[in-house]
């Protein structure tokens, strides 16, 4: 009998992707933050259409190098947590990044997913945080980072963020004046069930604030958000840095990008300095949900539904 998958909510809405340069050699934290801002109030203008996003991204670890050796010295108290996200006031917060951030978000009256930077927990972690603001400045939420980066790969690269951080414990979901969006940060892009269930409990799309690397890059980097994109009927997009020109620390890959639900490039960029521009449709995820309708056509009695463990 043929299955008709239901209708999605959620409305049409505007992203721009910052893919910003580190601030000098990138050690700077107050020229980080500055520059930041610039591109912001740049990216609100629109680009050459002039038409003005509602959701506005930023990378991961946007205002620190990106080496397990400095995170603690660069990171931040913010003090949200899910249980104090209704009571937490931006003006006490003690973090610069968050204040920064905060005023950019009502200052242009967007949504903003303020990249990801490290945060110092009041039980002395360090994690990979990344906070987002609504139009008012308010801090609707923090994700930190779940799944570390640590990696091995011989004569590529040897990378292991638990060497200074610790993973986070919660899922991020968004409820934003457009429709729900999750937020995960790099790495998180590679384990399918966090954006399975995020799509499962509603998410229009996947954010994710990243920094990958020039080995995996250009293998994985497109080919994941397309899956993700495809698995799941949604919007996907990775928010990178540019890519470093000078130095000897981390060089990400760029090419940030948005990925429609049938795995669509929308728009994408190199690895220089730059701002990208996506609509995210609505018709689009309601058409590839109607044409594939796999989101009514699973077989919960041959395998467990995760999205309920
Ligand atoms: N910053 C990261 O999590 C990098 C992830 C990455 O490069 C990968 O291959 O995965």
């Amino acid at each position: 009998m043929a299955v008709s998958a239901p209708p999605v909510a959620g409305r049409n809405f505007r992203l721009a992707m910052i893919q910003l340069a580190a601030a000098g050699d990138g050690t700077d934290k107050a020229a980080n933050l500055a520059h930041a801002k610039d591109m912001i109030a740049q990216a609100v203008k629109g680009g050459k259409e002039g038409k003005r996003p509602d959701v506005v991204v930023l990378p991961e670890i946007f205002n620190s190098p990106y080496a397990t050796g400095v995170f603690r010295k660069y990171a931040e108290r913010i003090g949200w947590s899910p249980e104090t996200k209704d009571s937490y006031d931006v003006a006490q917060s003690e973090s610069e990044s968050v204040k920064l951030l905060s005023e950019a978000a009502k200052e242009h009256g967007i949504w903003l997913i303020g990249g990801s930077i490290p945060e110092l927990s009041p039980d002395d972690k360090v994690y990979n945080s990344s906070p987002t603001f609504s139009p008012d400045g308010k801090l609707v939420a923090v994700h930190r980072k779940v799944h570390l980066f640590d990696i091995d790969i011989p004569g590529g690269i040897t990378f292991k963020e638990s060497e200074t951080l610790t993973g986070g414990d919660w899922q991020t979901l968004i409820e934003t004046d457009f429709g729900k969006i999750g937020v995960g940060i790099c790495y998180d892009v590679r384990f399918p069930e966090l954006a399975m269930t995020a799509a499962r409990k509603g998410a229009i799309a996947m954010i994710y604030p990243s920094a990958f690397n020039l080995t995996t890059g250009p293998l994985h980097w497109e080919l994941l958000q397309r899956a993700r994109a495809v698995d799941n009927q949604i919007y996907v997009a990775m928010c990178s840095p540019a890519r470093a020109t000078e130095g000897d620390g981390y060089k990400a890959w760029g090419h940030s990008g948005v990925y429609d639900p049938m795995g669509k490039c929308a728009d994408k960029l190199e690895e220089k300095e730059g701002i990208l521009y996506a609509d995210i449709d609505m018709d689009a995820i309601n058409k590839a949900r109607s044409g594939i309708p796999v989101t009514v056509q699973r077989r919960f009695d041959i395998y467990a539904d995760v999205s309920k463990a």
